[in-house]
Parts: structure tokens; C-alpha cells; sequence
């Protein structure tokens, strides 16, 4: 479980980026972090796993106080898929491998390899694994640090934008395979997304930032043409399509 309390956090004096941020996210749970372009979604994240220092508040994960916590337990505990991806020279499998970095003493153990393996199977990597990450497509590139993630064995998943390079089957697929795991292996996942109508059909509870502040937290309820309008300043209508619950823009 993480457990987020009055989160605050400035880039400088002058512009406050997130004020008083809270949440919980239980095990199993997928929470979709939305707002515009800017709203702070990514620098939250960040401030979750101390990649930046907030201000004020606290990250408790499993009861434990992540700001007092070495590197090494965080990096166990939290894993953090950004939006920049990594392109160095590292094949597929070793770059999954290293998701085991946290673990690994000297040498990595017939364990993480198996794990490694097991999570590039889940992923549809297979006929990747020798090829060089910096010779994959965006898409392709996007599932191997999704799959280092998963290797990470964390409690917690952070996942910016994870769809962004995606093709619209992957999109599902990847959603998919998230959502599942979130629940097999017990883990919190925390997702910045934008396309509304994938986080919810794949998530659990829904955060919208705006103006610095939690605008709402809730339930697939709370993604409402009202919040929709305030949010992102458009219109929509919300139709039931194949028993989802899907936003249609009003635009066009
Ligand atoms: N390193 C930085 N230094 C100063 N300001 C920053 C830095 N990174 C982000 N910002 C600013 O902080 C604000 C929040 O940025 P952030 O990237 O968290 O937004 P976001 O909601 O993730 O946006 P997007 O949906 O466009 O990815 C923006 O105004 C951005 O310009």
C-alpha cells in the first residue's frame, strides 16, 4: 500500500507545481494520475520515489517512511518507468536484467535470471532478447523498460505515459498485462495517462491534478463530462460502448 500525504513540492520559489497532493493506493489497484499538459503528473511521480525532494509531505509505503529509507530498499520497494527511455548499448535481456540491480551482490543468481526470462515471456519479448535497445522501435523500446520494471519485483509500479509510443493493440495489451499483474503480484500501480477511455477500462481509481491541487479522487464515477470540462476545459459525452464506459469528445 503507498500512502501519500500532503504532498508539496516547487521546481523554485516562485511556482508552486503541486500543493498538498494525497492519496492511498492499495495492493492490486491501478491509479491513473490525470491532468493537462504541465499539471504536474510527472514531477509527482518523481516526488514519490525521491528522484526529487518534495518540500513538504510524506510517501509511506507498506508502513514504512520512503524518505528514510536507503537507495537501494526505495529501488527494491518502487520501480519507475519515465518517459525517457533508455537507449544505451545493452541487449534487450541484459537491460531487463538489470531491473535484478537492486538484488544482485556480485553476480546475478540463477533466480534473476529466471525471473528476467520469465517477465520477457509475459511480455511478448522473446524474439527480442538479442537485439540492441537502441536499435528498437519507440513501441518496442517502451515494453523492455516496462519489463526491466517488472523485474524489479517492486511493491510499487510507476508508470509515466506508458502508452505513449504504443500501437492501439499494444496499448491494450500492455494495459492489460498491468492491470493483471497489479493484481497476482499484489502490487500498487501508479499510472500518468491521458487517454481517458484506456485508464478506464484498466484502472481502478482515478487522481485528476489541477491547479497545483487534487481536483478529485475516486472511482471510474469521478472521470464525468464535469470533471472533463473543469480539467481539460472540453466537452465531452460519456457513452456506454460495449459495457464500457467510453468518452466521446464533443468536438469536430
Ligand atoms: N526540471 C524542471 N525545472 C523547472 N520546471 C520544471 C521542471 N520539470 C517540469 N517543470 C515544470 O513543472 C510543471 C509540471 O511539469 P510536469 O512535467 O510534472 O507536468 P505533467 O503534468 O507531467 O505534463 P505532461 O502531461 O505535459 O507530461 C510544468 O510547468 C513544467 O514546465
Amino acid at each position: 500500500m503507498i500512502n501519500v500525504q500532503h504532498l508539496t513540492f516547487s521546481y523554485c520559489k516562485a511556482f508552486q507545481v503541486l500543493k498538498n497532493i494525497e492519496f492511498t493506493a492499495n495492493v492490486g489497484q491501478c491509479v491513473a494520475i490525470l491532468g493537462n499538459n504541465g499539471a504536474g503528473k510527472s514531477t509527482m511521480v518523481k516526488c514519490l520515489n525521491r528522484i526529487l525532494e518534495p518540500q513538504e509531505g510524506a510517501v509511506v509505503v507498506n508502513g514504512r517512511d520512503v524518505s528514510k529509507l536507503k537507495r537501494q530498499t526505495i529501488a527494491q520497494d518502487m520501480a519507475y518507468v519515465s518517459q525517457q527511455n533508455d537507449s544505451s548499448k545493452f541487449t534487450v535481456y541484459d537491460s531487463v536484467l538489470l531491473g535484478r540491480k537492486p538484488y544482485i551482490k556480485m553476480n546475478p543468481t540463477d533466480e534473476d535470471h529466471r525471473i528476467t526470462k520469465d517477465i520477457i515471456d509475459r511480455m511478448g519479448l522473446n524474439s527480442f532478447t538479442l537485439r540492441y535497445i537502441d536499435e528498437l522501435s519507440g513501441g518496442e523500446l517502451q515494453k523492455v523498460m516496462l519489463a526491466r520494471a517488472l523485474a524489479q519485483q517492486p511493491k510499487v509500479l510507476m508508470l509515466d505515459e506508458p502508452t505513449s509510443n504504443l500501437d492501439l493493440k499494444n496499448q491494450y495489451e500492455v494495459m492489460g498485462i498491468v492491470h493483471d499483474i497489479a493484481i497476482e503480484d499484489k502490487l500498487c500501480v501508479i499510472i500518468v495517462i491521458h487517454d481517458l477511455n484506456l485508464a478506464i477500462r484498466y484502472c481502478d481509481r482515478f487522481l485528476f491534478i489541477k491547479n497545483n491541487h487534487v481536483y478529485s479522487l475516486g472511482g471510474a464515477e469521478t472521470v464525468n463530462c464535469e470533471a472533463i470540462r473543469d480539467v481539460y476545459g472540453m466537452d465531452v459525452t460519456i457513452e456506454n460502448i460495449r459495457g464500457y464506459r467510453t468518452v466521446v469528445p464533443l468536438c469536430g
